[in-house]
């Protein structure tokens, strides 16, 4: 869906202590790739823990003018009956993909070695996405893609009628990349081959294994190579969606920065591939305690028991930036109630995502009284300490959830309050942010 609801602004307010028990939804990377892998099986998929936040329900709606059936049961429950690979139906619309960069660039793999043109869209932040990251790799399989200058959509892509296998090494840390050439070699025959310097999240290595795919990861000199074996029967898979560790971070971030905090959120997902953030928080002083690791739909999962810390900002290390890329602009808040600078480099990616992620959290913070400093790749961010951050502010989010939410949080521990412009966006991915943050007793009002 292009068209958000109307602006929302939001403001929180100084919060008492956060106490309770936080149940984020599931996983987006993972609610994405069970609808459309479901959509590439023959038979049905079902699926639990399903998130149902715009950007999943954008690509539920994609996988149906695939050919796909595609339906809801329950809440979170729902059941893909699959068209197997290669067996998609030509879109008769152009597809919408609202504010979804993984859903419009794995669909656009997914589709590009199937005879048929299918023309994409999205919001006005979709839109300024680049794309050609995916439209190259993808050419090599003989796919055309016709979209605005500088690789924009709206895009027009015409699929290969007679792929080539592809043997292609990641530019840049982007699963959404490595995924798509996955993909698009499901339906190539031969080898594809993926080569990725730094590991990025592994969800469909994981899952097209558990589809059945023939699919080896080895871990050499030049980083990871995944090799796929084109055009097998994927096999329908019962799909337990863990809950999002890039939600999670939002709670647990608020209960580290709010005086007398104490909560516990069950069942995130720790898939070291996503867990760069938990392991800065812990390194910054944060008292997160890690309860009943165990394994829940293939993925490592714990209870996590969070409690207010007084912390010490630090150096990342860049090398960590894929495993927490969606989470630096709310560890920047967190920086900025800790004492002493953070320092997060190696993030350039950033400026690439729904919004420029540095540039919207530098400026916000700038106008809520935070020190910052920044470059093409980098940002610090300078600590108040604990409940310092002077606050005061209206910050612009830019059609991005994750400021949107950073901001909230930041409000729930400034000396005065924090507003944002548009709270609509979060329902991308955290459609109960609002209703959850409240019962853990913050104050969120809406002008
Ligand atoms: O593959 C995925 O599910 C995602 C990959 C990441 O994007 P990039 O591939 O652009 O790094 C991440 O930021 C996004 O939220 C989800
Ligand atoms: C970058 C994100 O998502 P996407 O690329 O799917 O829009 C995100 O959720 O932070």
């Amino acid at each position: 869906m292009s068209g958000h609801g109307p602006a929302q602004v939001m403001t929180a307010t100084k919060s008492g202590p956060l106490i309770g028990r936080a149940e984020v939804p599931g996983d987006k990377s993972i609610s994405h790739r069970a609808l459309i892998f479901g959509a590439m099986a023959v038979g049905e998929t079902r699926i639990t823990g399903l998130l149902e936040g715009q950007d999943v329900l954008d690509t539920a709606s994609a996988m149906r003018a695939f050919g796909a059936e595609v339906t809801q049961h329950g809440q979170g429950a729902w059941s893909v009956h699959g068209v197997g690979v290669g067996g998609f139906r030509e879109p008769t619309g152009v597809i919408d993909f609202g504010n979804s960069g993984t859903g419009v660039r794995l669909i656009m793999g997914a589709m590009a070695t199937t005879a048929m043109t299918a023309t994409f869209t999205g919001d006005a932040s979709l839109r300024k996405r680049p794309m050609g990251r995916v439209t190259d790799p993808l050419a090599l399989f003989g796919t055309q893609a016709y979209g605005r200058r500088g690789g924009r959509l709206p895009m027009t892509l015409v699929g290969a009628a007679n792929p080539v296998p592809v043997r292609y090494t990641t530019p840049m840390p982007s699963a959404q990349v490595k995924s798509a050439v996955l993909l698009a070699g499901l339906n190539a025959p031969g080898q594809t081959v993926v080569i990725e310097r730094e590991a990025t999240r592994d969800h469909s290595e994981r899952m097209l294994v558990g589809f059945g795919a023939e699919l080896v990861v080895e871990q050499t000199d030049e980083g990871n190579v995944i090799t796929l074996t084109g055009q097998p029967d994927l096999r329908p898979q019962v799909v337990a969606v863990p809950r999002d560790p890039s939600s999670a971070a939002f709670p647990v971030c608020a209960a580290l920065i709010v005086e007398g905090s104490d909560i516990f959120v069950p069942g995130v997902s720790q898939n070291l591939t996503r867990n760069g953030v938990y392991l800065t928080l812990v390194e910054m002083g944060a008292d997160i305690t890690f309860e009943n690791p165990r394994e829940e739909g293939g993925e490592p999962v714990a209870d996590l028991r969070v409690k207010f810390s007084e912390m010490t900002g630090i150096e990342v290390p860049p090398e960590r930036a894929p495993s927490m890329i969606d989470e630096y602009p709310v560890l920047a808040v967190v920086a900025a109630n800790a004492t002493g600078r953070t320092v997060m480099r190696g993030i350039k990616e950033l400026r690439v995502k729904e919004s420029d992620r540095i540039d919207a959290m530098a400026r916000g913070l700038e106008a809520c009284g935070v020190m910052v400093e920044e470059d093409e790749d980098t940002l610090i961010v300078h600590g108040r300490g604990p409940g310092s951050m002077p606050g005061g502010a209206t910050c612009a989010t830019h059609l991005d959830h994750r400021i949107a939410m950073s901001f909230l949080v930041a409000g729930m521990a400034s000396v005065a309050p924090i507003s944002i412009d548009d709270a609509s966006p979060i329902a991308t991915s955290f459609p109960l942010f609002e209703g959850l943050m409240t019962g853990l007793g913050a104050t969120l009002t809406k002008a």
